[in-house]
């Protein structure tokens, strides 16, 4: 057996991400009227035909004969064909072009279309079996050439015999026909290729399901794209995350499972088994327990502002990175806190909730403009400065009450303490974020020092707030409205119930942690935070993540990069680079960059070493994690 097998593909579905007479039929019928059912026809021809059901050859004739053909459609098709090429062979390339391996195309498809794409891989033109049509006089197709093996049943093993390949043969292809080269003894291996089609009679035929020709090169030994197929990599994204995120992860390549709701924890430790990265949004605890029990765990991303659903230390503990998307639902907070505000200042939820049950009550007692009103901000963050710079243009005077040194915009005045603020404000809205620390810190004591008659709003994270605690105020006439949009327990899902004493009160808007829920802001999550997890996984960049030291790297090219996360702990470079030392490894860059718990190291190295060496690499005492990008 030679050391590197000769590799065979398939055409249709497998190198292209189309199947030749479907795309014909699309070219030759646009426009007629029985167009939808003669496609239908011959596209379930071409299943049956792949799917085992019927042979190959009967098949082609029988779609053939349902197509007014033309040389003229056959062209249109080959020239569009180098641009159909499947996402994972575009990727690669150079596994192609390099010519490091025999590569064979074989194919119950047609010359014409298939050349183009065999001259773009660098296939040469004898490496390429395939059917060869015939035409009349008018340039109509008539059929195929018969004296061809490939135009009949069990065509293709036929086809592999009569090269006489020795060594290891490998086919991969999505069909029945692909199947019965391995089934017929002409090839040692058979991989079901599924990233264009998957059908399960011909995965079952097969030695390994192969989503993508990374996958396939992988198990191969051959030299792919990268050092780990990245449709093996599983992404579990929860909690009805939008789907430009999937749409993205998956070009890159990823393989994406999503679901609706929140999990709770013992669920939560069962899904994540075996998934490499996990999305969530704010109603999923990811615990210390949950992380002890990710076993192939990367990055989690919360795919919204909050993180305080993390246990973020023990998620740097087991070197998981984790990432959110700080700023891209800021600005619809704060258009809902406004809106709140208005409505609430105008007393509309008890006007609106009368006028259903019957009642006019066209009275301008009790409401008044935000114009001249004092807003009162407490957290003074990316919401909170924004909000200000809004509610002054609204003609609010602004106070706040930071814990941290922040910028006063505009004539915003910072207040050394909240006393103070809340005695003067007319509305006081919080935008703190979600540490612990910040359990209740707005209880009876609070509302009891706040304006008789203010409004109360808390946009920021449940359990901030002592919700007893505010619905006595409001029902002692103390706070003249309130809007809360986050709850200390909500429901995982929207089939779950809610509760709280806050129901039923009067000017009281409730609404279900809304705040972020735009349509422009989770299309903004959804984008920045697949961005974070793409930049991590392929290039080891940590820029925004929020427990791991912040490192932006440019694509590695020309070299590996070895990436090692570990305790914070004396001596561990050392060690590191004594072992890339004996390894023999040459280094050809190296950034440390350490928090307090832990450290990252990217080292470059050249890319002729022993793959065993990094074997060395794993035990220094102290790592977390270990990856190679290549
Ligand atoms: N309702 C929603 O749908 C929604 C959407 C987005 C964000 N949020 C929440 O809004 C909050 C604010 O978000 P952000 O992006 O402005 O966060 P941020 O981190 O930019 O700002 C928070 C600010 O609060 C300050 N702070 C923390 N604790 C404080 C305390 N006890 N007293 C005074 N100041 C304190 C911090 O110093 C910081 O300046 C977060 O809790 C976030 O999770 C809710
Ligand atoms: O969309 C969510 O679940 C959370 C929204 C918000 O609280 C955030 O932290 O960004």
């Amino acid at each position: 057996m030679s050391a590197r097998p000769t590799m065979i593909f398939d055409f249709d579905s497998t190198l292209v991400d189309f199947e030749t007479l479907e795309a014909l039929a699309d070219i030759a019928l646009a426009g007629a009227p029985d167009a939808e059912a003669t496609r239908a026809r011959i596209a379930a021809l071409t299943d049956q035909a792949m799917g085992g059901e019927i042979g190959f050859g009967e098949a082609l004739r029988q779609r053939l004969a349902l197509l007014p053909l033309t040389r003229d459609h056959v062209a249109t098709l080959a020239a569009q064909a180098p641009d159909r090429l499947t996402a994972s062979v575009r990727r690669n390339l150079g596994f192609f072009q390099t010519g490091a391996v025999e590569v064979v195309i074989l194919s119950g498809g047609f010359r014409e279309v298939i050349a183009p794409v065999a001259q773009a891989l660098g296939v040469p033109a004898d490496r390429v079996l395939c059917n060869d049509l015939v035409y009349d006089d008018d340039g109509r197709v008539t059929g195929v050439d018969g004296a061809n093996p490939l135009s009949h049943a069990e065509g293709k093993p036929r086809a592999i015999h009569g090269l006489n390949l020795t060594g290891r043969v490998v086919m991969v292809g999505d069909g029945w026909n692909d199947a019965e080269v391995k089934l017929a003894g002409a090839a040692d291996a058979f991989y079901a290729f599924t990233e264009v089609v998957r059908r399960a009679p011909v995965v079952e035929a097969a030695d390994a399901e192969a989503a993508s020709l990374d996958e396939v090169l992988h198990a191969e030994g051959l030299a792919g794209r990268w050092s780990f197929p990245r449709s093996r990599m599983r992404m579990l994204l929860l909690e009805n995350i939008h789907p430009a995120a999937v749409e993205r992860l998956e070009e890159a390549g990823y393989t994406v499972e999503t679901m609706k709701g929140a999990l709770d924890e013992d669920d939560l430790i069962e899904a994540v088994r075996g998934v490499h990265v996990l999305g969530i949004r704010s109603k999923t605890t990811v615990s210390r327990r949950v992380l002890e029990q990710a076993d192939k765990l990367m990055a989690v991303a919360a795919f919204c502002i909050g993180t305080n659903q993390i246990d973020l230390d023990a998620a740097a503990d087991h070197g998981v990175a984790v990432f959110n998307a700080p700023y891209s639902n800021t600005r619809s907070v704060v258009e809902l806190a406004i809106g709140l505000m208005i409505v609430l200042m105008r007393d509309v939820p008890d006007k609106s909730a009368a006028m259903h049950l019957g009642k006019w009550n066209k009275s301008a007692t009790g409401s008044r403009e935000l114009r001249g009103k004092t807003l009162g901000i407490v957290g003074y963050g990316a919401i909170g400065s924004q909000l200000s710079v809004l509610a002054e243009n609204l003609g609010m005077r602004v106070l706040f009450y930071d814990l941290s040194e922040r910028l006063a915009l505009g004539n915003a005045r910072r207040m050394r303490a909240l006393d103070a603020l809340l005695a003067e404000s007319d509305v006081v809205t919080l935008h703190v974020d979600g540490r612990a620390e910040n359990k209740a810190i707005f209880g009876a004591a609070q509302f009891g020092r706040m304006k008789e008659g203010a409004l109360f709003l808390n946009l920021s994270r449940g359990h901030v707030v002592d919700v007893g605690a505010l619905a006595q105020a409001m029902g002692s006439g103390r706070i003249a409205g309130a809007a809360v949009d986050v709850f200390p327990e909500e429901p995982r899902t929207n089939a779950d119930p809610f509760e709280s004493p806050l129901q039923g009160l009067r000017n009281m808007i409730l609404t279900p942690h809304i705040g972020g829920s735009t349509e422009e802001a989770q299309e903004a999550i959804a984008e920045f935070a697949a961005e974070r997890l793409l930049g991590y996984l392929n290039r080891g960049d940590t820029t925004f993540s929020v427990n791991l030291p912040n490192v932006q790297l440019a694509e590695v090219s020309g070299a590996h990069r070895l990436l090692h996360i570990h305790r914070n702990q004396p001596g561990v470079l050392a060690e590191l680079n004594q072992a890339l030392a004996a390894a023999g490894l040459n280094i050809l860059g190296q950034h440390l960059k350490t928090s307090e718990r832990v450290g990252y190291v990217i080292t470059d190295v050249d890319r002729d070493y022993d793959r065993e060496a990094l074997g060395v690499l794993k035990a220094v005492p102290g790592t977390l994690k270990f990856r190679t990008l290549h």
